[in-house]
């Protein structure tokens, strides 16, 4: 399919709200059974008092093939979903299924929120947005003149497309797979002229670090399952503000290095709750509250911690 880019700068394109309407909307990927996404939708929309429906349209239930994503969303576009939310592997996939992409979902090539409005099938990407919008919720003014961002995959695409869209001034990008931040410096680089976006191997940021303003982990280093730091945190020290953005756990090694470092600290809660508050309102039109979907996300995991636990007296 032939994608259109919408004209011009077109952050978020929220729809008409229709109080009468019950919201279908559902989350495309693999491996989600566990996504929080679903229950922050819905604990929004039970505030709010909307009718609203959120699925998980689990790849791996349906024969685990990710070549499958964009006709999955022209099927759902058929079956009478408002929305989409959508995440590893189908954040390029899906592009072959739809008919236009917003400017930002474009140049990231990655889409996490399809609209299906007026018979059109949307890609927009609002991690970005949840990105920046968390991390002056839970870092406030914290400078951004130099950043270190450890990690060139998906996340990072964002992170980094995020903090120069805010401003940064000079952006060092390391990956384990070097390729991976060369063509992500390169292909967000022309897009900011006033900024230096510069590739470093991951051996070769340590000076980087002792300097910047800032550190953002977008690997899935410290995620459960992939256990240590991204960097080593001798390298940590307090005028330097850290970002995670994994958020399981909110505590990564990383996380707990830098609150011991005396480091300003954000956890990759604020991100994920950013997402879903702007997908939430392109789906509705109706605007979504990040401070009480914060709230409901801490709610959750709490609540997956106290069914850990009882599942381990079992
Ligand atoms: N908070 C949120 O809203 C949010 C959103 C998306 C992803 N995430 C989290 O971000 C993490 C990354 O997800 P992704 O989709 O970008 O994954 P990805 O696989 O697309 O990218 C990860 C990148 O990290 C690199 N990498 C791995 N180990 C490394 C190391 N030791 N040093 C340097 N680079 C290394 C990989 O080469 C890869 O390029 C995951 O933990 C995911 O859960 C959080
Ligand atoms: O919470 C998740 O499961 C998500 O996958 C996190 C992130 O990838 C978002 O872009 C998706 O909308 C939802």
């Amino acid at each position: 399919m032939m994608l259109q880019a919408l004209a011009g700068p077109q952050p978020l394109q929220p729809r008409t709200p229709d109080v009468h309407h019950r919201f279908v909307v559902g989350l495309l990927g693999s491996g989600i059974a566990g996504s929080l996404t679903p229950g922050l939708h819905e604990a929004e929309a039970d505030r709010l008092g909307v009718a609203y429906t959120y699925r998980i349209i689990d790849l791996d239930a349906l024969g685990g093939q990710p070549g499958r994503s964009a006709e999955l969303v022209r099927s759902a576009a058929e079956l009478g979903y408002d929305g989409l939310n959508v995440t590893h592997p189908s954040k390029q996939l899906v592009q072959d299924g739809l008919d236009e992409l917003s400017p930002d979902a474009r140049i990231l090539g990655a889409v996490n929120t399809i609209t299906f409005h007026g018979g059109r099938a949307v890609g927009h990407n609002t991690d970005h947005t949840g990105f920046i919008g968390g991390f002056r919720a839970g870092l406030h003014s914290a400078p951004i003149n130099s950043v270190v961002q450890v990690g060139a995959g998906g996340a990072g695409a964002a992170v980094a497309y995020a903090l120069l869209n805010a401003g940064a001034g000079h952006l060092v990008i390391a990956d384990i797979e070097a390729d991976r931040a060369e063509s992500l410096a390169a292909r967000l680089a022309p897009h900011f002229p006033n900024s230096e976006v510069v590739a470093a191997r991951t051996d070769a940021i340590a000076g980087t670090i002792r300097t910047a303003d800032g550190l953002v982990n977008t690997t899935p280093i410290g995620m459960t399952g992939h256990p240590g730091t991204p960097v080593d945190p001798h390298l940590l020290h307090p005028g330097l503000w850290v970002a995670d953005v994994i958020y399981r756990p909110l505590e990564t090694a990383l996380v707990t290095a830098a609150r011991e470092k005396g480091c300003a600290v954000l956890d990759g809660g604020r991100m994920v709750v950013g997402q879903a508050a702007a997908a939430f309102e392109l789906f509705t039109g109706i605007p979504a509250d990040p401070d009480h979907m914060l709230a409901a996300f801490h709610r959750a995991v709490s609540a997956s911690h106290s069914d850990q636990k009882d599942g381990s007296r079992r």
